[in-house]
């Protein structure tokens, strides 16, 4: 659960900096109060009333070192010069010690905190994926980061000096008369508790608005990434009415329920501040007219408090602004706390700085392994199954048989419950997740393209990749028969701002991807979406040509590809129930003999 705390130390690595402006923001907030302090002294000269008597030794002071007489010229130009110093010179100066900083610190930490959340990004579990969409984790990292930039600010740079200086003002009037300064500080607390119990109920609806955006953003970004569906199925008015009873939901909270509270809030506070400047003007009256203080002290008191209760509206209304803020502030935080992946030690590390890249001969084992994605619900049971090196391997089975799931664990997306996975002997478990993985390759049913070119998608693996190797790679996968036909060859740009191609395009780019990482073991997700006859045809005779190169495991939806694999591994919920050759297991007469006999029949395997 994150807590305040986490809030302040987003910050913490620039923290001597922000002492530094911090204290220079309340120093400028303090030097402030010395004008009207100066305007009563020039009004208790200009009435012939004594002056304070710090003041009158320093006027003395600055006589004998000038040579000049301690007259009204001289008093009234010595304070005239203190109004210059803390109006005219520190005008040009202030922004570059205060403002400058407050921003320096905000937006380096920005920088900073993005890095943590994309790096959070990179690193946490694949379920993590599975149960928050991108719209979700999008609008939470980016609230938190933009909150977190603006708050900074406005409370290092603006609150906190003005609590400062109104602290100071307490302590100037205490100086004149104590009753009014007691008066002052009742008012202050009583104004400032108020507001405060007031915020934490706001807070929670607050909470409660950022859950439902959050609701909204996801479902947006749902209907965006599947809004082929939508337009199949013509939900358009019902996913639009769903969003709509969301908006509305939305709305309730933040008309009804936060923005009438602001606006309850600022209504006894303004009133209150009110009577307390009528009231402190009543006393401060008062006590001038029994002689307690002079008329320059009634007006500098004055002047005084009616800054300072002109302060309490602002630092109420930054009380407030945080208060909307620290929710999706937390949240972010709450993100940044995800626990990352069992398998995230390590992946972020630099290649030039991590471990000596692995080499293996492919043998793959798994020896007794069982994994369950929810405790006490196995998906698969005691699978005992090698793989010998430049083995091609073909998993079969029904649609949730466990196939993904086996293939999952022998890249570590997950950690087995009971076994173990082994690569030349070696359990997996012991060895570099990153530089484990860099010698596997997997090739999905949907393959990622990224906004770029052909070349940049393919050399995605391995950057360093010459341009002969590319060619290769995209000849044994026949990408180069689409490379010939596209507009800018290797150079076209494909993906988000780019050209589209087509499932069977994709599978190509992806199997000559994978290739020019050279693996020791590839892992071919076939596509179960229908590809055209050419593509299929030309995947099989990059599959084929693979052949007997390296460990080869394909996850096969169409008993076309299987046929010619050196192995055929048939799983039906979660266990192995048959492992031969095509011809072996047709004449063992089970399972696969059956699927086989369906798909000969034109049904699907899956
Ligand atoms: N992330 C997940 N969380 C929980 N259960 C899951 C998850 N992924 C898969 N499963 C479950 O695990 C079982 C095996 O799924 P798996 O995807 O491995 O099957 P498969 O044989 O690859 O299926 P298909 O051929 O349809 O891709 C299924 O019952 C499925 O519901």
């Amino acid at each position: 659960m994150a807590q305040i705390k986490d809030i302040i130390e987003y910050f913490r690595p620039y923290w001597k900096l922000s002492i530094f402006s911090i204290g220079a923001a309340c120093v400028y907030e303090l030097i402030d109060l010395v004008v009207p302090y100066a305007i009563g002294q020039i009004l208790n000269i200009l009435s012939n009333q004594a002056l304070d008597k710090p003041l009158t030794g320093f006027i003395s002071k600055f006589a004998s070192i000038t040579n000049s007489p301690v007259d009204k010229p001289l008093s009234l130009g010595i304070l005239l010069g203190i109004i210059f110093l803390v109006t005219v010179v520190r005008a040009p100066t202030q922004p570059w010690l205060t403002v400058w900083f407050h921003w320096d610190i905000a937006l380096k930490s920005r920088r900073d905190k993005t890095e943590s959340a994309i790096a959070k990004i990179l690193t946490l579990p694949l379920e993590y994926y599975d149960e928050n969409n991108p719209g979700r984790i999008a609008g939470r990292v980016a609230r938190g980061l933009a909150n977190h930039t603006w708050t900074y600010p406005e409370i290092a740079g603006q609150m906190i000096p003005k609590l400062v200086r109104v602290l100071g003002i307490f302590v100037c009037i205490l100086f004149i008369e104590w009753r009014i300064a007691v008066l002052y500080l009742i008012s202050f607390v009583v104004i400032l508790g108020l507001t405060l119990k007031k915020l934490r109920q706001l807070i929670w609806h607050e909470e409660r608005l950022d859950k439902y955006m959050e609701d909204t953003e996801s479902r947006t970004s749902e209907i965006i990434s599947n809004i082929k569906t939508v337009k199949a199925f013509a939900t358009e008015s019902q996913e639009l009415k769903r969003q709509a009873i969301r908006l509305k939901r939305e709305f309730i909270v933040i008309d009804n329920r936060i923005h009438r509270g602001y606006t309850k809030l600022s209504t006894i506070q303004r009133t209150m501040i009110q009577i307390c400047v009528f009231v402190v003007f009543g006393f401060t009256l008062a006590a001038t007219v029994n002689g307690r203080i002079s008329l320059g002290h009634f007006i500098m008191t004055y002047t005084l408090a009616s800054m300072a209760y002109a302060e309490l509206e602002p630092i109420s209304n930054l009380a407030e602004i945080f208060a909307r803020r620290i929710s999706s502030m937390l949240r972010f935080h709450e993100f940044l706390q995800t626990p990352s992946g069992v398998d995230s030690q390590g992946l972020l590390e630099v290649r030039e700085t991590a471990q000596k890249p692995y080499k293996f001969t492919g043998k793959v084992e798994f020896s007794g392994l069982s994994f369950g994605y929810e405790e006490n619900r196995h998906v698969l049971h005691d699978i005992n199954l090698l793989i010998k090196p430049y083995e091609t391997v073909a998993l079969v089975g029904r649609s949730g048989s466990g196939k993904s799931t086996l293939v999952k664990l022998l890249l570590r997306y997950f950690e087995p419950n009971q076994g173990k996975i082994l690569i030349d002997g070696e359990d997996i478990r012991n060895l570099d997740v990153g530089n484990y993985r860099r010698r596997l390759a997997i090739v999905h049913q949907e393959v990622d393209v990224f906004n770029g070119t052909v070349l940049d998608n393919l050399r995605y693996g391995r950057t360093d990749a010459t341009f002969a190797e590319v060619e290769e790679a995209s000849r044994i996968s026949r990408l180069d028969e689409v490379i010939r036909v596209l507009p800018n060859g290797y150079y076209t740009v494909v993906g988000e701002r780019g050209v589209r191609l087509s499932g069977g395009q994709r599978q190509r780019l992806g199997i000559a991807r994978a290739l020019l990482v050279e693996p020791d073991v590839l892992v071919f997700d076939e596509a179960t979406s229908s590809l055209d006859y050419e593509s299929e045809r030309a995947i099989q005779l990059a599959m084929r040509s693979l052949q007997g190169t390296r460990t080869t495991i394909i996850i096969a939806h169409r008993l076309s590809t299987v046929r010619e694999a050196d192995k055929i591994v048939v799983l039906d919920q979660g266990r192995i129930i048959e492992v031969g050759s095509h011809e072996e297991l047709l004449r063992h007469g089970g399972i696969y003999h059956r699927l086989h006999a369906l798909q000969e029949t034109g049904a699907l395997l899956s």
